[in-house]
C-alpha cells in the first residue's frame, strides 16, 4: 500500500473517531521504503530433485499461500539478503545438518551485529551440531561478500539449544544529538525499522515533558525506557517477559542510567498491584508509594490495552500512547476522551512498515 493511501485511510479512521482532533494536526512520518526491516523470519522448504536445496518462503498476507524468496526479501536490509543466499548455499550443501530445518530467523542491527536462529524439527547433537554451527559462522565471516562486525548462530529445537556467540546484538540510536545504546535479544521483541524507531524515539523525546515520575507499561527490552529516564524524575518500567526484564537491567547498565526501577509484572497485573488488591512477589524491591507519577507510557500488542488499564491509566494527567494497531489506538483514545476526559496534544502516524498496510502512532494526551 502507498503511504498517501495509508494516510488517507488513517485520517478517515480519525475522523470518523475522534472528531475533537483537527486533522491538520497530524504529524507523518516516513523512511526508506525497501530494505528497512532489521529483522525477518522465513519458513524452510527443502527441495529434493535434481539436487538438495534449501529454499526461503515467506508468505502472502492476503492468501496466505507461499512465496518463494529466491534469496531475495525486498523489505529486509541488506544485509540479511546477503545471508539468506549465503546461508542457502551453506544448508544446501549440509544435507545431513539441514534436512529438519523448519524455520530461519534473522535478527540484525544498524551496527551490523546479527543473530541467525535456525529452527530444528529433531534433536540437536551437542558435538556435530555445534561443529556444524561453528563451520557456518566461519563460512559467513569468510565471504567478503557480508558486510557485518559481528555473526552470532542459535540451533533451536523442541527443549535444547545450541549458541555459537551470544544470543544478543547492541543496536544505537542517536536521541536528542545523544547516542543511546541498546542490547536487543533473541526471541524477545524489537522495533523491526531502526530508522523509524529513531524518529519514534526523537518524538517522544521532543514532545513529552514532566518533573514528576513516569510509569511504563509493556517497556520490552527499555527501547523507549533509555529515552524516558532522560524525561522524567524517576521512571518504573514494567513487562511481562523474564528474559527481556533482564535486559532492561542490562541496557540500563549499559547507558548508565539510575533512575530507572523495574518491575516484571503483566499490566493487567500492575492494575492490581497499583491498586493493592493483592502483593505481587515479582515487585517486593519496590516502593510504589514512593513514585510521584503524573505520566504513563504505554506500547501494547495489536490488541491494546483492556478497559481496566485504560480507567487505570487515567488516574495520571500525561498519557504516551505507542500503538501498532490504529484500530485499537483509536477505540482506547475515543474511551480516554470521552470517560476521563482527556485531549489529544499530539498524534503522529509513523511508516514503520512501508509497501503494507501497516503502520505505527505516537499519540500523546493530556486530561483537561
Ligand atoms: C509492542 S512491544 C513494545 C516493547 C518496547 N516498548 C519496544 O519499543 O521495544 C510490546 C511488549 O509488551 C510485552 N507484553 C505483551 N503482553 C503483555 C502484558 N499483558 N503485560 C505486560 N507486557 C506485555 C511484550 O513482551 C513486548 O515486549
Amino acid at each position: 500500500m502507498l503511504l498517501q493511501e495509508k494516510i488517507s485511510l488513517y485520517k478517515d479512521l480519525i475522523k470518523n473517531n475522534l472528531p475533537s482532533f483537527a486533522l491538520n494536526n497530524l504529524d507523518v512520518f516516513s523512511g526508506e521504503q525497501s530494505g528497512y526491516r532489521m529483522r525477518a523470519e522465513f519458513g524452510i522448504f527443502h527441495q529434493n530433485t535434481p539436487n538438495y536445496q534449501v529454499l526461503h518462503f515467506t508468505h502472502d498476507p492476503k492468501t496466505k499461500e507461499r512465496i518463494f524468496c529466491h534469496g531475495h526479501f525486498d523489505i529486509a536490509t541488506p544485509l540479511i539478503n546477503s545471508l539468506m543466499l549465503a546461508l542457502e548455499k551453506f544448508c544446501s550443501k549440509n544435507y545431513e545438518f539441514s534436512h529438519k530445518l523448519f524455520q530461519i530467523e534473522y535478527l540484525t542491527t544498524t551496527t551490523k551485529q546479527v543473530i541467525i536462529s535456525l529452527l530444528f524439527h529433531r534433536k540437536l547433537h551437542e558435538e556435530q551440531d555445534l561443529e556444524k554451527a561453528q563451520q557456518l559462522q566461519e563460512f559467513l565471516l569468510q565471504k567478503n561478500l557480508i558486510p557485518t562486525q559481528e555473526i552470532n548462530i542459535i540451533l533451536r529445537a523442541r527443549k535444547n539449544k545450541i549458541i555459537v556467540g551470544n544470543n544478543f546484538i547492541k543496536e544505537k540510536f542517536i536521541v536528542d544529538n545523544q547516542e543511546v545504546s541498546l542490547y536487543q535479544v533473541e526471541n524477545s521483541f524489537s522495533q523491526p525499522n531502526a530508522q523509524i524507531n529513531e524518529l519514534m524515539l526523537n518524538y517522544v523525546k521532543k514532545h513529552a515533558s514532566t518533573k514528576n515520575d513516569i510509569l511504563e507499561l509493556y517497556c520490552g527490552v527499555g527501547n523507549f525506557t533509555m529515552v524516558l529516564a532522560q524525561i522524567g524524575r524517576k521512571v518504573l518500567a514494567t513487562e511481562v517477559n523474564k528474559q527481556a526484564v533482564e535486559f532492561v537491567y542490562k541496557n540500563l547498565a549499559l547507558n548508565n542510567i539510575h533512575n530507572v526501577e523495574v518491575g516484571r509484572i503483566s499490566a493487567e497485573e500492575f492494575v492490581q498491584a497499583i491498586y493493592k488488591v493483592r502483593p505481587f512477589r515479582r515487585l517486593e524491591h519496590i516502593d510504589l508509594d514512593s513514585f510521584n507519577f503524573d505520566t504513563v507510557f504505554v506500547d501494547p500488542p495489536r490488541s491494546g490495552l483492556d478497559q481496566k488499564s485504560c480507567d487505570m491509566i487515567s488516574k495520571y494527567p500525561q498519557i504516551i500512547y505507542v500503538s501498532c494497531n490504529p484500530q485499537t489506538l483509536v477505540e482506547n483514545l475515543q474511551y480516554l476522551i470521552e470517560q476521563h476526559n482527556y485531549q489529544i496534544k499530539h498524534l503522529a502516524l509513523f511508516d514503520q512498515f512501508p509497501q503494507t498496510s501497516h503502520c505505527e502512532s505516537v499519540a500523546i494526551l493530556q486530561r483537561n
